[in-house]
């Protein structure tokens, strides 16, 4: 008999019929409130799942006594409580590698709009606000040669050093669960404390992933050891920041600015004060979003899956 797979999120058609061809496929685009019950209903056959995007309690797994694996189309595997898969014997699949680049160009483009005002400065344009030549209220600062400090220094930490070494000549301190010599080599990156870093970065950049030993890492005290000229960047998780924190420190101009692909709510809230402040620019989430990057993490997805299913080595298995 086929195994059963819940499809979570919508899949391109060659790939879904690629599940097809071996598994039984209950297909849901995304889950909302109208269609809960039914995602629910359908976990309590299901021998697989595929999808992103959902927290995934323990609750909901509890009512899928048939599961082998879930295969989440993301690195980040914070949306699993990954000690409950692992009392359970469950496999949980992932997409590392894939997404390296792509997000390493968003965390680019956040430094270098943060930095420049970008955003800020077409929009400008765009209400037809530019009326003579700019002076210094339009003026930003330098990216190129400036130090950037990451916090995480993995696959996409690397990409993004390696951008910021031979791109824009910045000197490059890091902190990490531990030394990097590749890195030190490569990039002449220096290893440093966490307090040291945000002490001489000109550029803060978090690039962790979410757990117990992460979330909130970086509050107040971390915000006021940085340069009133640091600009903070973070495309890993919003709740490794504490979000009030790191508002108030951009309101009252403990640093310079944020560039933000990530929140502790998403979507971020209207009303969410990050939205009134010229300094930071805020993405929605889109650090793997390309056409290229979201179809090999989908593609990766179903063949981690399938070879879960199939009693075969997982390519990628994050428990
Ligand atoms: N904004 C977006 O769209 C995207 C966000 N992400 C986020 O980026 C995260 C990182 O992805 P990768 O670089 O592929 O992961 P990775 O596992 O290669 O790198 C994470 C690094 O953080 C280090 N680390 C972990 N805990 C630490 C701690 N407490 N202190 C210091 N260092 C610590 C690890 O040693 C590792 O070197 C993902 O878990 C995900 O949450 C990933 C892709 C896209
Ligand atoms: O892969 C991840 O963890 C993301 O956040 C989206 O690509």
């Amino acid at each position: 008999m086929k195994p059963h797979v819940v499809v979570y999120k919508k899949l391109p058609e060659h790939l879904l019929q690629r599940l097809q061809a071996e598994c039984n496929v209950t297909l849901f685009d995304r889950i909302t409130q109208d269609n809960r019950a039914d995602f629910l209903a359908a976990l309590k056959t299901a021998h697989g799942m595929i999808g992103a995007s959902l927290p995934i309690t323990n609750d909901m797994l509890e009512g899928a006594p048939q599961l082998r694996i879930a295969s989440t189309i993301s690195v980040g595997v914070d949306n699993f409580d990954l000690d409950y898969f692992r009392r359970r014997g469950l496999m949980l699949a992932h997409t590392p590698g894939v997404l390296t680049e792509a997000t390493a160009d968003t965390i680019f483009a956040l430094i270098l709009s943060t930095a420049r005002r970008v955003v800020e400065l077409a929009e400008y344009v765009k209400a037809g606000r530019w009326k003579g030549s700019i002076g210094e209220a339009q003026f930003g600062v330098n990216v190129h040669g400036k130090t950037l400090g990451l916090i995480g220094m993995g696959r996409i930490g690397s990409a993004v050093a390696r951008r910021a070494h031979h791109g824009f000549g910045m000197p490059i301190l890091y902190h990490n669960r531990r030394p990097d010599p590749e890195a030190e080599r490569e990039l002449d990156a220096r290893y440093v404390s966490q307090d040291e870093l945000l002490a001489q970065a000109d550029f803060v950049c978090v690039m962790l992933p979410l757990n117990a030993d992460t979330e909130r890492l970086i509050g107040a005290r971390e915000f006021a050891l940085m340069k009133r000229s640091a600009i903070f960047i973070n495309a890993s998780r919003g709740r490794i920041v504490d979000e009030a924190a790191l508002i108030e420190a951009l309101q009252d101009k403990t640093i310079y600015g944020a560039g933000l692909d990530v929140f502790e709510v998403e979507p971020l809230p209207a009303e969410s004060p990050l939205l009134q402040l010229p300094n930071v620019v805020a993405l929605p989430h889109i650090g793997s979003a390309t056409h290229e990057t979201r179809l090999a993490m989908a593609e990766l997805a179903v063949s981690n899956l399938l070879a879960g299913l199939r009693g075969e080595p997982v390519p990628h298995l994050a428990v």
